[in-house]
């Protein structure tokens, strides 16, 4: 192998340039050579894409850029949707500009994957994904890049939201991002000490959900409770807006309470910025690890995982990480997000056994 590629693609998430350093340093050690590609697969498109490694003395060095960015967020390659590249005349074209390298590094979400999947199969591509979104959406692995991090925004968000909160005796509905999956929500949930997480896997529809926090929030501030916040953490995925569930939280309740202080939060991109956390940092570095020893072993079409919840996986030297056929990932995937994975069902049945403490 003489040269790849490597690419950042859908919603970046911290840990994304940690890959890519990591990635380019391993190769390079091996007398590899590494080309960044620009805004993920628009860049393989129009063959945008730079040297991330230099001739040095005794063999190939990172570039300073590449040698300086692994505590940063964002991604120094730039990212991008391509809509292009979800037609079959739009790949041929990044498989054809694949040509000139002897393989590709794609790190992003399950969309992402879902390109690389294609250019395996329909081109011949060699390809290999590091999983990577914030939205932990991503089948075969317990964890993407990014995941942590944002865990971290999200509990500290909350934990500032909260401070201003028990000054006012106020209740709060925070949304955090994630798309179809209410991880995020779940685990911050917990985390952040929360009286109630709303996510789409739960199945309530918006009556519901007025009715059950109404009735927390009612609970929560009667006069002996002594309790100062309420905090419910909310999935993107909930169809119902913050400003939406809030008023109609207002209107249930100052009838029967008189003013009642209710806010809404939307934490939005916030939660996809600031510097990868330690976990995601280690993560992202054994991933571009088992990723280049993939490539090198003529591996395409497959993703590299962390602490797979499913039993399975091909092995590698590192316990914590094994490598699965972007097929298997993508049908795991697929149940993860409509119920029918266990780990879905295991995620729920945690948030429902500790329903009494996490009030609805
Ligand atoms: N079905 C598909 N076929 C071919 N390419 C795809 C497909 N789905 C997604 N892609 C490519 O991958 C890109 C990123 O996908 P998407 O926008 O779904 O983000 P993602 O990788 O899932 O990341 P995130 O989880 O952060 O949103 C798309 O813009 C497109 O170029
Ligand atoms: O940055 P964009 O394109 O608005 O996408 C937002 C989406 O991307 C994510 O941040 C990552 O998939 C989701 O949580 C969110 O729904």
């Amino acid at each position: 192998m003489r040269r790849v590629g490597i690419l950042t693609s859908g919603g970046d998430a911290p840990g994304m340039n940690m890959a890519v350093r990591a990635a380019t340093l391993i190769a390079a050690q091996r007398g590899i050579e590494v080309v960044g590609i620009e805004r993920g697969y628009e860049g393989l498109l129009d063959r945008s894409w730079r040297a991330l490694t230099r001739k040095a003395e005794g063999g190939l060095a990172p570039t300073h850029e590449v040698d300086v960015c692994g505590h940063l967020g964002g991604s120094i390659l730039g990212s991008a949707r391509c809509k292009a590249f979800y037609t079959a005349e739009g790949r041929a074209r990044g498989a054809e500009a694949l040509r000139e390298l002897d393989g590709l590094v794609v790190i992003g979400g399950n969309g992402s994957l879902t390109g690389a999947h294609a250019l395996a199969t329909e081109h011949g591509a060699k390809v290999v994904g590091i999983p990577a979104s914030i939205d932990n959406d991503i089948g075969c692995t317990a964890s993407a890049i990014g995941v942590d991090s944002a865990l971290n925004t999200i509990v500290e968000a909350c934990d500032r939201i909260s401070d201003t909160a028990r000054a006012h005796r106020r209740a709060f509905v925070v949304e955090v991002m994630g798309r179809q999956s209410g991880y995020l929500c779940m685990a911050s949930a917990i985390a952040a000490g929360a009286d109630a997480a709303l996510y789409r896997e739960d199945g309530r529809d918006e009556d519901a959900i007025v009715g059950s926090v109404a009735d927390l929030i009612r609970r929560s501030f009667e006069a002996d409770r002594g309790k100062q916040r309420v905090l419910v953490i909310k999935a993107e995925g909930v169809e119902v807006p913050c400003t939406r569930l809030v008023r109609r939280l207002t209107e249930v309740l100052e009838p029967e309470l008189g003013e009642v202080s209710i806010r809404a939060t939307v934490l939005g991109h916030l939660v996809r910025g600031g510097n990868p956390s330690f976990l995601d940092r280690m993560i992202a570095g054994r991933f571009a690890l088992a990723a280049i020893d993939a490539l090198a072993a003529g591996a395409t079409d497959e993703m590299v995982a962390w602490q797979s919840p499913l039993p399975g996986g091909i092995a590698t030297p590192d316990r914590s990480v094994t490598r699965w056929p972007l097929a298997a990932v993508l049908e795991e995937t697929e149940k993860l997000l409509d119920g029918r994975s266990p780990v879905t069902q295991a995620r729920v049945a945690m948030m429902q056994r500790v329903s009494g403490v996490l009030s609805i």
